[in-house]
């Protein structure tokens, strides 16, 4: 291939994870033609080294978990190799041909190599077979997805990063965990069920400082539960290991890691897993070619033929929000006449944790510093009080809780902590999303006995006048 050798489409779009492939689909679908820049595997973070493995070695550690609290069926284990089998599954074995095929049949053009924007609707790639020049007549996409931020200390360690702990091979005796946030609790939980010695230090007072407190106090406990230390307050001041080597996706990179912390004391282990925030990835996708920087990417000033969604761009980084900013961009790109967004969409998260935690919208403390005080009301009840909840295991611990706007009498937030609380999210998005008065919600009748009759449970507790 030559530079010579240009491609044209209506829409390029570099980064074909799942925001990618998203809007170019519906570019597609609305009558455009569209090109999709892809430097590794056609999918993505997500379904590859991310959400997907992730959560195929999750689901079965919570069903084994559960049945150990479900008197009337026998104790499922978890089995490491068979598990490992169904990650190895899940992720199609690294290889994106089912992908390719979907791209095919969707008439996306796939260009594989790395993107970089080299001017005004003009995209480099560089790929196996050489370089070449893509145009796109209308818009550039930029859906490039995140990296980890690994802080300086863990610099000469090669600590494992997500990646590791989704693809894990080999199973370290002992594991550090640095962070307090999802990927540490999620990997502390199946790494545990594969037989590690997992301790998880946290540089903060709390684990899942973004949710309500009542959920990093749930999940922490549990952990512990589950033998997994949890030592707060600790900030890594220091790692060295012998024989620091990159030996492969989910391999023990070397010898033995100690970490000094500043308040907690010295640990030593066969492995560190690094997990404290990713950030967009846009180093090396050509913005200094447009004297553009990522702060401009965060605050939305770019061109208007260039655009950025998912990881990449300024929401949340998660894959629901990031397709559904690619849906209304791709629709919006091919001139569908769709209704007005919503002001502001909330933002649904679970953490796969055993017992989950479902959360949307505003936590209590957001509300009160949005709206003051005096505007918002709670409701905080017991996650076993309803009988649905109370039957889907004999130890169904958590909370739940709804932030409420007093004024206008509608919910602002959810925060769900307790098994399958996941399920029990979509329904707080509605009422959110709808604007929802919880006077109406009282009439929205759950069947009995599921575990919505929460609902129920939460509005019973607000004050009279609002219900
Ligand atoms: C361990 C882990 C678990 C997660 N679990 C969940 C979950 O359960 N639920 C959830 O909603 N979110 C989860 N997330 C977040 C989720 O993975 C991301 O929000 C999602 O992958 C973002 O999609 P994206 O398409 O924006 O980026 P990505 O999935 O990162 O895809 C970006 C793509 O762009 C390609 N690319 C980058 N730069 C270039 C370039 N210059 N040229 C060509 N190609 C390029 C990359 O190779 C990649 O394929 C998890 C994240 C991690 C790390
Ligand atoms: N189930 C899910 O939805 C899911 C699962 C995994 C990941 N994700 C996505 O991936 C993103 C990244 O996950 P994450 O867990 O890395 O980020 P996070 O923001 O959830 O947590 C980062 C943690 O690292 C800590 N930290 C930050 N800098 C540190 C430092 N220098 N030293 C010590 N600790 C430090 C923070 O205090 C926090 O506890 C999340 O924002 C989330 O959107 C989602």
């Amino acid at each position: 291939m030559t530079d010579t050798d240009e491609l044209n489409a209506d829409v390029v779009v570099i980064g074909g994870g799942p925001v990618g492939e998203n809007v170019a689909q519906y570019a597609v679908e609305g009558g455009l033609s569209a090109a999709l820049v892809e430097g590794e595997l056609l999918g993505g973070e997500c379904s590859y080294y991310a959400c997907m493995p992730s959560k195929a070695l999750l689901r079965p550690i919570d069903v084994a978990h559960t049945t150990a609290h479900l008197p009337g069926v026998e104790d499922a284990a978890v089995q490491p190799k068979e598990l490992l089998a169904r990650r190895d599954t899940w992720v199609s074995h690294y290889d994106d041909s089912g992908q390719v095929e979907w791209a095919d049949g969707a008439d996306i053009t796939l260009v594989r190599g790395h993107g970089r924007i080299v001017g005004e609707r003009r995209v480099e790639v560089s790929g196996p077979d050489g370089t070449r020049t893509v145009t796109a007549d209308r818009t550039v996409v930029l859906a490039t997805g995140s990296v980890p931020v690994v802080p300086p200390v863990f610099d000469g360690v090669s600590p494992w990063g997500s990646r590791d702990a989704t693809g894990v091979v080999e199973v370290p005796e002992r594991l550090l965990v640095v962070g307090g946030g999802v990927i540490a609790v999620e990997a502390a939980t199946w790494m545990a069920a594969l037989g590690s010695q997992v301790r998880v230090l946290v540089r903060g007072p709390a684990l899942l400082e973004k949710n309500e407190p009542f959920a990093g106090d749930i999940v922490r406990s549990a952990l512990e539960k589950a033998g997994i230390a949890v030592v707060l307050g600790a900030d890594v001041t220091s790692a060295v290991r012998k024989h620091a080597d990159d030996t492969g996706l989910g391999r023990i990179h070397g010898g033995e890691v100690t970490v000094t912390t500043s308040a907690s004391g010295t640990f030593t282990a066969d492995e560190v897993l690094v997990a404290t925030g990713r950030r967009p990835n846009l180093a090396d996708v050509g913005l200094d070619a447009l004297g553009l920087s990522a702060g401009d990417v965060r605050s939305g000033t770019l061109p208007e033929w260039l655009h950025a969604v998912g990881d990449a761009g300024p929401g949340a980084p998660l894959t629901h929000m990031g397709k559904y900013e690619a849906r209304v961009l791709g629709s919006k790109l091919a001139g569908a006449d769709e209704a007005p967004a919503p002001a502001n969409v909330p933002v649904p998260q679970v953490v796969f944790t055993d017992p989950q935690v479902a959360s949307v919208g505003q936590t209590e403390a957001e509300a009160r510093s949005a709206l003051g005080d005096d505007a918002v009301v709670t409701s905080e009840v017991g996650f076993g009080t309803a009988a649905g909840t109370s039957l889907l295991r004999d130890d169904a611990d958590g909370r739940a809780k709804i932030v409420v706007d007093r004024r206008r009498g509608v919910v602002m937030g959810a925060t769900f902590v307790g098994p399958d609380a996941a399920e029990l999210l979509h329904a707080a998005t509605i009422a959110i999303v709808g604007e929802v008065p919880v006077s109406v919600l009282r009439h929205a009748v759950p069947s009995y006995p599921t575990a919505s009759e929460l609902w129920l449970r939460m509005l019973e507790q607000l004050p009279r006048d609002l219900r």
